[in-house]
């Protein structure tokens, strides 16, 4: 694969990535936003059944068409995941973050100078759980992710060894939510980060703390 690169990260060298040029990121930022639009339209419709059969097909054709040049393993953008903090903001796959991933929401984010991490972002009724109401799996997510950039950026990157959450209120769905994460306490390979959603009246929904291990190498 003509400019792959593995990560200069020893814990995160999986497969060889290729990254992408900003021109082509914006292009395939933008079929991620109309494929979003896509999935969250095609819960929501009240189309005939005959008109799903033929949208079925023309979907189907778009796939086809797609996968016909199909890479591997999903691209990364610039340097990859090499750099802490900015790099994981590269991750275009991610399913949070991920400009390129239709799942994702997606959360931007901000890497704060204190070393914090923040992000605003919605949850609409593809990541329902309760009637009208975020799914606590989906929020998970979104602090694992969030919680984990703040030991990257903290220059302490590692896998998830627990989360906890403390459900707190009910997240809403179609509100402007906030999340923000920052590091606690480091101890020898272990990164302690806390962090929060919070509503559009500025309530915390959920309360979360994580641990983040660096493996061993070799
Ligand atoms: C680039 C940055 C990316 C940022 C965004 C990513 C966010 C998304 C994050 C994820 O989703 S990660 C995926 C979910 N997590 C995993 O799949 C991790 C699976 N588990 C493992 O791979 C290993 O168990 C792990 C690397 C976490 C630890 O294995 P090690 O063999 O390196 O740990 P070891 O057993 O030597 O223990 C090291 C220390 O951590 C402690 N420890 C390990 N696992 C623990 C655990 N689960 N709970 C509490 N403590 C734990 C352990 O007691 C010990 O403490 P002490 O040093 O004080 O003795």
């Amino acid at each position: 694969m003509p400019g792959a690169r593995t990560s200069a990260h020893p814990i995160f060298t999986v497969q060889p990535r290729e990254p992408l040029d900003e021109r082509r990121v914006e292009h395939l930022s933008a079929l991620a936003a109309e494929v979003r639009r896509l999935n969250e339209a095609t819960v929501h419709t009240a189309l005939p059944e005959e008109e799903l059969t033929e949208l079925t097909a023309q979907v189907r054709a778009l796939t086809d068409r797609l996968d016909a040049a199909r890479r591997a393993f999903p691209p990364v953008s610039g340097d990859g995941y090499t750099t802490p903090g900015e790099g994981m903001l590269q991750q275009i796959a991610s399913p949070v973050t991920g400009e390129l991933n239709p799942i994702a929401p997606p959360c931007r984010i901000e890497f704060l100078e204190d070393g914090s991490v923040r992000t605003e972002f919605t949850l609409n009724f593809l990541y329902e759980g309760p009637p009208g109401l975020a799914h606590g799996g989906v929020s998970a997510m979104v602090l694992d992710q969030l919680l984990g950039l703040a030991a990257n950026n903290n220059g302490t990157p590692g896998l998830t060894a627990s989360l906890e959450l403390r459900y707190r209120r009910p997240t809403p769905l179609g509100q402007r939510l906030t999340a923000e994460a920052r590091i606690d306490r480091i101890e020898g390979r272990k990164a302690y980060a806390v962090g929060r959603i919070l509503n559009a009246e500025g309530k915390v929904t959920i309360e979360a703390t994580a641990m983040f291990v660096m493996p061993m190498l070799g």
